[in-house]
């Protein structure tokens, strides 16, 4: 089925919107330390710890109420309590279930309990709330909610408490982590030791750096955000001048797209985009970043490939000025050949890389020393490497843009954080030394700017993970940034705009076909439905 039509005034009144205090919650991501400093400002503001506990566990009892519908008071319901705040946390939301009516058992297996959760801890049981040190007791529990640890776990889990964690998560019941899975290291997303293995996780307040962190990804399930109205006012305080970590949200992409258009324009007024890519052994990837590249609405569309891929583009997009070029006996771009009067400078943006083969070393070094916005994927990244010029990509008079897997990520950045541990720090460490804004793929992609902001793709979908789709990726990210690359916006906005549209058709795409439905030709076709705002319903 097609995608449906775009709804423009609907999209442009969402884009004039102001940023309101939920809006402005939603993008932001936090570590341990400054969650714990956010919260020292709290309650040195005078809110009692006790009654943050509350009112956080009241919502989290609710929304569980929600999820296992009221009509299951029967359910019994199986409550892990640490020896910290998470702990804590799950004690209300005991005593809370217990008189909504739900049977409750609780796990408390350990000694030792900060004097708040050992309070609750003491009410709980004078409520008659059976409670159990042995994980086998809790067996018969429809479902389990997780209060083992919050942001406060360092250090790695070890006996009993680790073969506790395996137990449960071999009996597969539902699981609700309450801030998150226990286990988890709260800014890397690393499993220390082991790690529970939730359906939901309920974050608290603000969105934690590692539910965000593909290596987390197996172990969150559904993640939500529990809002229990931190003033923004001392989110703000906290971060203060540290760059920022932010999730891309639907308005944040929105605001950055070239809509809607004005009225008197023409199509080099909107943006004229040179793509060059393509081999003989690789077409394919030509097609597709030039199919990204056509869902982008770029104005003009101008694509350099071998001469004897001409006809092959033509007819796939017969809007294009496709430039054949000479090639090299491997297929391989051998020279560009602009048109009279073009050069480098006659477009607004370049993409260079998708199916190139590394035998286009001539061509990454020319497009280098254009003085255009540049994205960099693929074998332009692999010729990169090559090369060892990534120190002369800060000397660039406009932006580049790279865009590495992770395997084109560690060829290009050896000597950069590991990408796999800790993918914020990595893509920030690779943006700083190369200048270039870097966008990491992954499950959730991750971009950074050479001054250490970063934003964060928070939904996406592994229908993705299918070669080509990372060309149209760069044909779509390329065709965006010739739109809007005179209009002020940050490079990293763009960029980021393009990972979300891309994420979003791939589930929007998912939704329709399943996950085995979105090969990369289909997923431009989706690029489109993105912005139709009357039928995004669920998209975001
Ligand atoms: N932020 C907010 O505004 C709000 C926060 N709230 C909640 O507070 C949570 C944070 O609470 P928290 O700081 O007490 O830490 P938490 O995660 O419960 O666990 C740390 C405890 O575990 C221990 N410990 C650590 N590692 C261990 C190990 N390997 N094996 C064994 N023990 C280990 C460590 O003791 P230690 O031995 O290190 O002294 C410490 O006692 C947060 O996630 C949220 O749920 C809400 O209530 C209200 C609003
Ligand atoms: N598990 C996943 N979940 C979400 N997105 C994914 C997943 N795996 C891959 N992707 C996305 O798919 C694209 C793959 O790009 P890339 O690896 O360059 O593929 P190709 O070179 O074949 O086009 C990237 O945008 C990446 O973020
Ligand atoms: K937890």
């Amino acid at each position: 089925m097609a995608p449906p039509t775009p709804s423009v005034n609907a999209l442009a009144l969402e884009q004039s919107a102001v940023l309101t205090r939920n809006e402005h919650i939603s993008q932001i991501i936090v570590t341990a330390t400054q969650m714990r400093d956010i919260e020292a400002r709290i309650f040195a503001a005078g809110m009692p710890v006790s009654a943050l506990m509350e009112k956080v566990a009241g919502l989290i009892a609710r929304r569980i109420q929600d999820i296992l519908g009221q009509d299951c008071i029967s359910s019994r319901v199986g409550i892990l309590t640490g020896p910290g705040h998470n702990g804590g946390d799950a004690l209300v939301v005991a005593r809370e279930l217990h008189f909504m009516g739900y049977e409750v058992w609780i796990y408390s297996p350990f000694d030792k309990l900060k004097e708040l959760t050992s309070q609750h801890l003491q009410y709980a049981q004078s409520l008659g709330i059976p409670c159990y040190q042995d994980i086998e007791q809790l067996s018969d529990c429809d479902v389990l909610v997780d209060g083992l640890f919050g942001f406060g776990l360092e250090r790695k889990i070890t006996e009993p408490i680790a073969s506790a964690i395996n137990q449960l998560n071999e009996w597969g019941k539902p699981i609700i982590s309450i801030d998150l899975p226990s286990g988890l290291h709260t800014d890397t997303g690393e499993v220390l030791g082991t790690a529970i293995r939730a359906t939901y996780t309920f974050c608290l307040g603000l969105w934690k750096q590692g539910l965000l962190q593909d290596q987390a990804l197996d172990y969150v399930g559904k993640v939500e955000l529990i809002d229990f109205d931190i003033p923004l006012a001392d989110v703000l305080a906290v971060l203060g001048d540290t760059p920022e970590i932010k999730r891309i949200t639907r308005a944040a992409a929105l605001s950055t797209l070239p809509l809607p258009r004005p009225p008197v324009t023409h199509k080099y007024k909107e943006g004229h985009l040179l793509l060059i890519c393509g081999s003989r052994r690789y077409a394919g990837g030509a097609i597709l970043t030039a199919l990204g590249a056509r869902g982008s609405g770029v104005g003009m569309l101008s694509i350099a490939v071998p001469e004897s891929l001409k006809h092959l583009l033509v007819s796939h997009l017969p809007e294009a000025l496709v430039i054949g070029c000479p090639e090299t006996e491997t297929g391989a771009i051998a020279q560009l050949q602009l048109p009279d009067n073009t050069d480098l400078s006659s477009f607004s943006a370049i993409a260079c890389g998708p199916g190139l083969t590394k035998d286009a070393t001539s061509i990454v070094e020319e497009v280098l020393t254009s003085d255009r916005p540049l994205i960099l994927d693929a074998d332009g990244l692999n010729i990169l490497a090559q090369l060892g010029t990534i120190p002369t990509l800060q000397k660039r008079q406009s932006a580049t843009i790279l865009t590495p897997h992770t395997g084109e990520f560690s060829r290009l950045f050896p000597d950069v954080a590991d990408a796999k541990h800790d993918r914020v720090k990595a893509v920030r460490e690779a943006s700083a030394q190369s200048g270039a804004v870097v966008l990491l793929k992954g499950a959730r992609t991750a971009i950074a700017n050479p001054q250490g902001s970063v934003w964060i793709n928070p939904e996406s979908t592994p229908a993705l993970a299918r070669g080509g789709s990372g060309d149209v990726l760069t044909g779509l990210l390329g065709g965006l940034l010739a739109q809007v690359v005179n209009k002020e916006i940050p490079i990293e906005d763009i960029v980021a705009t393009a990972a979300w549209w891309h994420a979003q058709a791939g589930i929007l795409a998912a939704r329709e076909r399943t996950e085995l439905g979105v090969d990369a030709f289909t997923l431009s076709q989706y690029l489109l439905g993105v912005l139709n705002a009357e039928g995004r319903g669920g998209v975001i």
